[in-house]
């Protein structure tokens, strides 16, 4: 039995409005963590922070005051949105989550409420508005990230601790609902929020706040897209209420994680977002440790897709407006993989079909059409296709040429062999399957 909540998840199921059917149909996205963390990117007095570079006002080496007045160097003089939205439409995004605010609380547009934003920076324009511009031009959808926790602002509390912990931090969240405002009154094609740094206890112990502002916005910008992130119910639960329901719109805990498996999701519509290196937002001069290739990161966006969620990979361009090397060469190869294969991945969803070791099965929502995306090519050159009951094998064809061998090899009720050619593959690899409902006649490949 379930206990009764007043600010729980109010809807059970995905939503199945317009919004949110295009937004399942967006399966691969592009974060930009971008501010003024990219000045020091990961260092500062020829000493190497360790952390997460937008993290690194929290370093003990960062005197606080110093990192504060780093927006007097705030000047992409090499900032080109429109070559930005370019890269990021050959990528093959579909949409793109920008750093509004990050948790240092410095804000990439000119908002009239705080001092500690562009306009007070050498650049002086806004920031956000060219890029929105940009990105929708090119036919990209933007969501604007937002982080609650603000190191900036007096108000900002990460407990409530005395009466005036309370006073400073009501009027924050006038603050915060303030900013929101502003920023879909600036943006009105935003088609949501990312929502972060809201693991704190004052934002944990006030789902009420949470979940009214959350209405608030809706009511404000019907259609918005708002993930789990955002809110807690009444007894401090997050993403899942305490009646284990998911609250907002898609769940949004896969941070540098994936689901395995389809019962990790639930059926809940879900978004994965990740970073190149093992642990870096902001622009970090030196990257350590393992780099993902695009290949790992094209797997990834297919196994996302195969278990019927998003999968946005990050970016943190340089202090100048720049991206790096690596990054330019991920968005390339990505893009090259996506003009030959994107037919599998826009529009996929879970197949409800049993994994096979080669790789995943991705199905074009609403139709029979169901991608198998190759990633371990056997020894053996077969790929075996265990087709569900009352499913039948219409056609079987790759979107590249030189892949199948031959024709599929009944192997047994309603499973094949398909033959590869013996090709070397250095990429992942899909083949079409036309699947149709059992009717009384055999397979047309018996
Ligand atoms: C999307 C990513 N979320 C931010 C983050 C994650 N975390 C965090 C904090 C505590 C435990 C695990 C992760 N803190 N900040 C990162 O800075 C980046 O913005």
């Amino acid at each position: 039995d379930t206990l009764p909540l007043e600010h729980g998840a109010h809807r059970i199921g995905n939503r199945t409005d317009a919004d949110m059917t295009r937004w399942r149909s967006q399966r691969l996205g592009q974060f930009i963590h971008w501010g003024l963390y990219a000045i020091p990117g990961g260092e500062w007095k020829g000493k190497t922070y360790n952390g997460a570079a937008e993290w690194i006002r929290s370093w003990k080496e960062m005197p606080q005051q110093e990192y504060d007045n780093l927006y007097k160097q705030f000047n992409p003089v090499n900032y080109r949105p429109e070559e930005w939205a370019q890269q990021a439409s050959d990528m093959g995004a579909k949409y793109m989550i920008i750093t509004t605010k990050h948790h240092d609380g410095f804000c990439l547009w000119p908002s009239k409420y705080s001092k500690y934003t562009v306009a007070a920076s050498p650049w002086k324009k806004d920031i956000i508005g060219p890029m929105v511009d940009a990105y929708n031009k090119k036919g990209i959808d933007v969501y604007l990230y937002f982080s609650i926790i603000d190191w900036n602002q007096p108000d900002w509390r990460a407990a409530l601790k005395t009466p005036a912990d309370a006073a400073a931090y009501q009027r924050f969240k006038v603050f915060v609902k303030n900013q929101l405002t502003e920023l879909l009154q600036r943006y009105p094609t935003v088609k949501g929020f990312w929502f972060d740094g809201t693991w704190d206890d004052s934002w944990k112990n006030d789902g009420a706040f949470s979940d009214e502002l959350e209405q608030y916005l809706q009511r404000l910008h019907p259609g918005l897209i708002i993930g789990s992130r955002l809110r807690a119910d009444e007894k401090g639960a997050r993403h899942f209420d305490s009646n284990s329901r998911l609250m907002g719109d898609y769940e949004q805990g896969w941070e540098r994680k994936l689901p395995e498996k389809s019962a990790d999701v639930h059926g809940n519509d879900w978004e994965g977002v990740m970073t190149i290196p093992e642990n870096q937002w902001g622009y970090n001069a030196k990257w350590t440790g393992h780099i993902k290739s695009s290949n790992e990161l094209i797997e990834m966006l297919v196994k996302s897709a195969s278990l019927g969620g998003n999968f946005v990979i990050n970016f943190g361009p340089k202090s100048d407006g720049t991206f790096r090397t690596e990054e330019v060469q991920r968005m390339q190869e990505i893009g090259h993989w996506m003009k030959i294969n994107s037919s599998a991945i826009d529009g996929g969803t879970d197949a409800g079909f049993a994994k096979q070791d080669w790789g995943y099965y991705i199905r074009k929502s609403g139709t029979d059409s169901v991608y198998m995306v190759v990633c371990n090519v056997p020894v053996s050159g077969n790929l075996r296709v265990k087709l569900p009951a009352q499913t039948t094998l219409a056609n079987v064809t790759s979107l590249e040429k030189n892949i199948i061998s031959g024709t599929p090899e009944l192997i047994g009720k309603n499973e094949y062999f398909i033959h590869l050619d013996h090709k070397s593959q250095d990429a992942p690899f899909v083949i079409l399957l036309q699947t149709s409902k059992e009717n009384r006649d055999n397979s047309s490949f018996e």
